[in-house]
C-alpha cells in the first residue's frame, strides 16, 4: 500500500545540516496497523510528512497505493492526498466550529452536497461515540473525545491511509486505550491502512501488527511486533522494551540467585520466555512428570501482545543432573526461549 524506497530527507545546509531521514526503506501492506517508534528528533514526523508530501525528500521514491507521489503536483496530488487521513498529537480542532462543523469541514471543501453531507457527519459522529457531543465545541470536550472528533474528521473523506501523529501521547493511559481501540475498529471495518508513529511502546504492543524502529534518521529493525518483542535485534529496540515487558530479575530473585546454600541439590535456575499458543500448555508439570525433577517457581510475568500471550518465568529446577539437563532440551523442544541465569552443582 506504501513503498518508501531509499527516503532521505536533509534539513539546512553547511553547519546546521540534519540528515533526518538516510535512506530509508519501508513497505506497509494494505489493511495492516503499522508502527514506527523512536526517540524525539529520530525522524518520524519527517517520515510521515514525507508520506503525505508535506515535506519533500532529496532523494528516493515513495509510492501510495502504486502510484509514484514524488512528483505528483496541483490536481493529481490533491486526488492522492485524499487516499490519506491523518490526525495529531494535539487534534489539530477548529476552536470556532463545533463538533459537527469540524467533522463537515473536509466534505464542504471537497463540494459535496449538504444531504450527503449531513447523512455522513451524523453516521461517522455515531461510530467514534460523539453522537450527543454534536453540537458541543473543542473547548467543552476531553482529551479523548477531541481525538475522536479527529478520527470522525480523517475518515470523512473515505481514505485509504490514516496517519496517526503521536495521536494518544497527551492522553492518558485509559483514554490512551480507548482510541487505540477505536483505531483497531476502523482498521477492521473498513480494511483501512494505519500508520502510526509514536515513541511509546504500549501502543505497538496494544494494536500494531508490523513496526520499524526509527533510531536517528535510519531504520534499525523492522518486521512483526510479535518477532520484535520475542527476538528484539537492536540496541534501540531493547531500550524501549524495557519499561513495557518487565523482563527485568527483581532484586529479590537476583539476591536468591547468588545466595549461598540457595539450593539445596543441582540445578539450574533458567528464565524461560514464551509467546502465543504454549502458555495454555501444562508444560511445567510436563516436565516434573516426565524427568522426575522439582521446579520451583520464583518469579512470573504474563502479558499480552495484541492478544497473545507472552510470558517470562524464572524457575529452579532441581534433581539429577542428566534429568535436568534433558528437562531443559525438552522445554527448548517445545519452543520456549531459555537463558540459563545459574546454576549447576547445589549452592554451599
Ligand atoms: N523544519 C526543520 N528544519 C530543520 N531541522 C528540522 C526540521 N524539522 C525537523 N528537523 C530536525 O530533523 C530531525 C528529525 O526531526 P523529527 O521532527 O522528524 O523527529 P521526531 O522523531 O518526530 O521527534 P519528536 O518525537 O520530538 O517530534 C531532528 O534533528 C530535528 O531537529
Amino acid at each position: 500500500m506504501i513503498e518508501l524506497e531509499k527516503v532521505t530527507k536533509i534539513y539546512g545546509q553547511g553547519e546546521k545540516r540534519v540528515v533526518a531521514l538516510a535512506d530509508v526503506s519501508l513497505q506497509i501492506k494494505k489493511g495492516e496497523i503499522f508502527g514506527i517508534i523512536g526517540l524525539s528528533g529520530a525522524g518520524k514526523s519527517t517520515l510521515i510528512r514525507c508520506i503525505n508530501k508535506l515535506e519533500e525528500p532529496q532523494s528516493g521514491t515513495i509510492r501510495l497505493a502504486g502510484q509514484e507521489i514524488t512528483n505528483l503536483k496541483g490536481k493529481e496530488l490533491r486526488e492522492a492526498r485524499r487516499k490519506i487521513g491523518m490526525i495529531f498529537q494535539h487534534f489539530n480542532l477548529l476552536s470556532s466550529r463545533t463538533v459537527y462543523r469540524n467533522v463537515a469541514f473536509p466534505l464542504e471543501i471537497s463540494g459535496v452536497k449538504p444531504k450527503e453531507r449531513d447523512e455522513r457527519v451524523r453516521s461517522l459522529l455515531d461510530l467514534v461515540g460523539l453522537s450527543d457531543k454534536i453540537n458541543a465545541y473543542p473547548s467543552e470536550l476531553s482529551g479523548g473525545q477531541k481525538q475522536r472528533v479527529g478520527i470522525a474528521r480523517a475518515l470523512a473523506s473515505n481514505p485509504e491511509v490514516l496517519l496517526c501523529d503521536e495521536a494518544t501521547s497527551a492522553l492518558d493511559p485509559d483514554t490512551t486505550k480507548s482510541i487505540l481501540r477505536l483505531l483497531q475498529d476502523v482498521n477492521r471495518r473498513f480494511g483501512l491502512t494505519i500508520v502510526l508513529i509514536t515513541h511509546q511502546m504500549e501502543v505497538i504492543k496494544e494494536i500494531c501488527d508490523t513496526v520499524a524502529v526509527i533510531d536517528d534518521g535510519r531504520i534499525v529493525e523492522q518486521g512483526s511486533v510479535v518477532e520484535l518483542f520475542a527476538r528484539p535485534r537492536s540496541a534501540a529496540a531493547r531500550r524501549f522494551m524495557k519499561g513495557v515487558l518487565h523482563t527485568e530479575i527483581p532484586p529479590e530473585i537476583q539476591e536468591r540467585m547468588t545466595a549461598e546454600g540457595s539450593r539445596e541439590r543441582p540445578g539450574k535456575t533458567v528464565r524461560i520466555s514464551f509467546i502465543g499458543g504454549v502458555a495454555g500448555k501444562p508444560i511445567i508439570s510436563s516436565v516434573i512428570r516426565q524427568f522426575q525433577v522439582d521446579v520451583n517457581i520464583l518469579y512470573a510475568n504474563l502479558d499480552f501482545i495484541k492478544n497473545m500471550p507472552f510470558g517470562s518465568l524464572i524457575v529452579e529446577i532441581t534433581g539429577d543432573e542428566a534429568k535436568v539437563e534433558r528437562a531443559l532440551e525438552y522445554l527448548t523442544a517445545q519452543g520456549l526461549k531459555l537463558e540459563v541465569l545459574a546454576g549447576v552443582g547445589p549452592d554451599s
